[in-house]
């Protein structure tokens, strides 16, 4: 469905986005993850057609986007990450503007924005997009990015800064989309959104790819599992094959060693001990973002 190959954006001297390539097929929904300044949102403007890259090619449905970009255009949404919004119009007013831009049949129009509205749960009574709240407003936004009923959606960030209830709402919706066979590329800072909801993650730092695959694929190749391990003994005396905490009447140790595991039972049982639970801590998106980006973690 969508082709991306050597792609690259220069400001002047600085390189934002350096030689990325990926495939996303048909109905998928692709997450893009990766620190402040890493190049999601210019990654997001050459998919979306708004800023050309330097280098590189991208194609949807076979079509070039610099060659056939009117084309590509009538069958994609854009959501940018601040959406700037007529405040003095009324939402129908606003909705209906862009259905005209799109050359869209009144009628359909009509029909097509107020089942959108409902989808969204959108009730502004005649309200003026002024007045909305910012959830709301986001909603609005994401109306617009469907006037066209796009197959493919780029959404730069769409549920943040909201209250969780709506970030909620909207990740759900999203989900919806892609029920209806829509594909869908998003970026997200909240990573278990981004693991709960994507078929396929891009992690990026500093405008490179890091890894790209489903977050299987991506804990298996950064991901160490580790063990936990709580025993109690009398006498922690002579223990010395890792390190070992205490909590309340017995000790943890965590590993990613399997013979500090196999030790340190045989240990417990030479000294008449217990193992009060043993167990592997399967780590996060968040966590192996995190030590990607070169934040140490805590143990637990
Ligand atoms: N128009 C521009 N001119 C110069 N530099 C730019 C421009 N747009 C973006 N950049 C720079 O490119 C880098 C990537 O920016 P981009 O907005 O793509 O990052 P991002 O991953 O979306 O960040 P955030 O999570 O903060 O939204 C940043 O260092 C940014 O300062």
């Amino acid at each position: 469905m969508i082709e991306v190959s050597g792609l690259r954006k220069e400001y002047g001297d600085f390189v934002a986005v350096e030689n990325l390539s990926f495939s996303i097929a048909k109905g998928q929904i692709f997450g893009i993850v990766g620190p402040n300044g890493a190049g999601k949102t210019t990654t997001l403007k050459m998919l979306g057609g708004l800023i050309k890259p330097s280098r590189g090619d991208i194609s949807m449905k076979g079509l070039d986007m610099f060659r056939d970009s009117v084309e590509i255009k009538s069958f994609l949404g854009f959501l940018p990450e601040e959406s700037p919004l007529y405040e003095g119009m009324s939402v129908n007013d606003y909705l209906m503007f862009f259905a005209e831009l799109y050359d869209i049949d009144k009628g359909v129009a009509k029909k097509r924005i107020s089942d959108l509205l409902f989808d969204l749960s959108l009730n502004a009574d005649g309200k003026k997009i002024g007045d909305l709240s910012k959830g709301m407003k986001r909603k609005v936004a994401i109306a617009r990015s469907l006037i066209n009923d796009p197959d493919i959606l780029i959404y730069d960030e769409p549920a943040s800064g909201l209250d969780p209830m709506t970030s909620r709402y909207i990740t759900d919706y999203v989900r919806s989309l892609k029920k209806e066979g829509k594909t869908i590329i998003f970026t997200a800072h909240n990573l278990y959104q981004v693991e709960s909801l994507c078929d396929n993650i891009l992690i990026l730092k500093n405008g490179q790819k890091i890894i790209q695959g489903t977050a299987d694929h991506i804990r298996e190749e950064y991901g160490k599992i580790q063990y936990r391990l709580e025993f109690r003994v009398d006498d922690i005396g002579d223990y010395d094959l890792a390190d070992v905490t205490q909590a309340d009447d017995a000790y943890v140790v965590i590993t990613d060693d399997i013979d500090v595991v196999n030790n340190t039972t045989k240990w417990v049982a030479s000294r008449g001990g217990d193992i009060v639970e043993m167990r592997t801590i399967v780590p996060s998106l968040e966590d192996i973002f995190l030590s990607i980006m070169g934040v140490e973690l805590f143990a637990e």
